[in-house]
């Protein structure tokens, strides 16, 4: 079998040890390097250390050191770190599944010029349920559409430094997209003193940081009388990590090209 060589990006991370593990776990992946940022205590060390299981593979702070001999590489960092590897990578031919979130308008500007040069899968949460629930969210904007006010409550562990969560933007965006909106014109980050009454045309975010939540993301449609709730809830990373090698599997036969989930998961346009 033809394995797939594949390099992991933020390994000492909370993502990336969950896809350290991963990749061991299954038949048809290989770690094939592994990044972490320099001064890191993690440079140096085997990527697989931390579960007691080595790897073979050394963390490496340089780009050509821990990308020498892999086909791709997946990132869950920080925007600017991902940017700096998807440069490296568009130009040697290295394919990327980004899980990032943060990223600015520029930031996403730079990862669709990259997929002129190498095949990228980007997406906030590559989770089955949550790309299921962005089509649920769909149907039901498109079917709530009056008489109905959005808000969207997101809640993640203490060490979350974005927010609101990737997740929760998309899941903005998605009914935004349903309805005509424009996202950037009708979002509502947060609320306090005296606001007023709520604009009907809007669509709330709230966050919360706490503990060890994984990732927890409700949408309420709230209208007069009754309110429904589509909810997410993350009891592990597994699913992330899980999702980001099915997309690295997606990426075998694309040479170029920007992708998300949906394409991953073949969910309905
Ligand atoms: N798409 C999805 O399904 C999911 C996305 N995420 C996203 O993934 C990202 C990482 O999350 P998580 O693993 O919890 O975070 P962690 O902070 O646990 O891990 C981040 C890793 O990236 C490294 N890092 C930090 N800054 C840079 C940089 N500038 N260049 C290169 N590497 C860097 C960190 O190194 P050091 O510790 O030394 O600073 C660390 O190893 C976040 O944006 C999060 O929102 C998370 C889960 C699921
Ligand atoms: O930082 C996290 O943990 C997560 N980040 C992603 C996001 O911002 O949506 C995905 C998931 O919710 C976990």
């Amino acid at each position: 079998m033809n394995e797939l060589k594949i390099a992991v990006a933020g390994a000492s991370g909370r993502m990336g040890r969950m896809l350290v593990e991963a990749i061991a776990a299954a038949p048809d992946t290989v770690l094939a390097g592994a990044l972490d940022v320099a001064g890191s205590p993690s440079v140096g060390t085997d990527a697989g250390a931390f579960s007691g299981q080595l790897a073979g593979v050394a963390i490496q702070s340089e780009l050509s050191k821990g990308l020498a001999d892999a086909h791709y590489l997946i990132d869950f960092t920080r925007p600017e770190g991902t940017l700096k590897h998807l440069e490296y990578c568009a130009a040697n031919g290295i394919k990327v599944v980004i899980g990032t979130t943060g990223f600015d308008d520029a930031g996403k500007a730079a990862i669709r010029a990259a997929a002129e040069k190498t095949a990228i899968v980007f997406a906030p949460n590559m989770s089955v349920g949550v790309n299921v629930t962005l089509k649920l969210l769909e149907m039901a904007a498109k079917s709530l559409s009056e008489g109905y006010d959005i808000e969207i409550v997101e809640a993640h562990h203490r060490h979350k430094v974005d927010a609101p969560s990737g997740t929760a933007l998309k899941m903005g965006e998605v009914i935004a997209d349903a309805l005509g909106r424009d996202l950037k014109e009708c979002a509502v980050y947060g609320r306090e003193g005296v606001t007023g009454e709520r604009d009907p045309s809007t669509i709330g975010f709230a966050t919360i940081r706490g503990g060890d939540i994984v990732g927890d993301h409700t949408v309420l449609f709230a209208g007069i009388g009754e309110r429904i709730e589509i909810s997410h809830k993350s009891s592990s990373r597994v699913t992330y990590a899980h999702g980001a090698l099915r997309a690295a599997r997606f990426l075998a036969d694309k040479a170029t090209g920007l992708y998300d989930m949906q394409d991953v998961l073949a969910l309905p346009r």
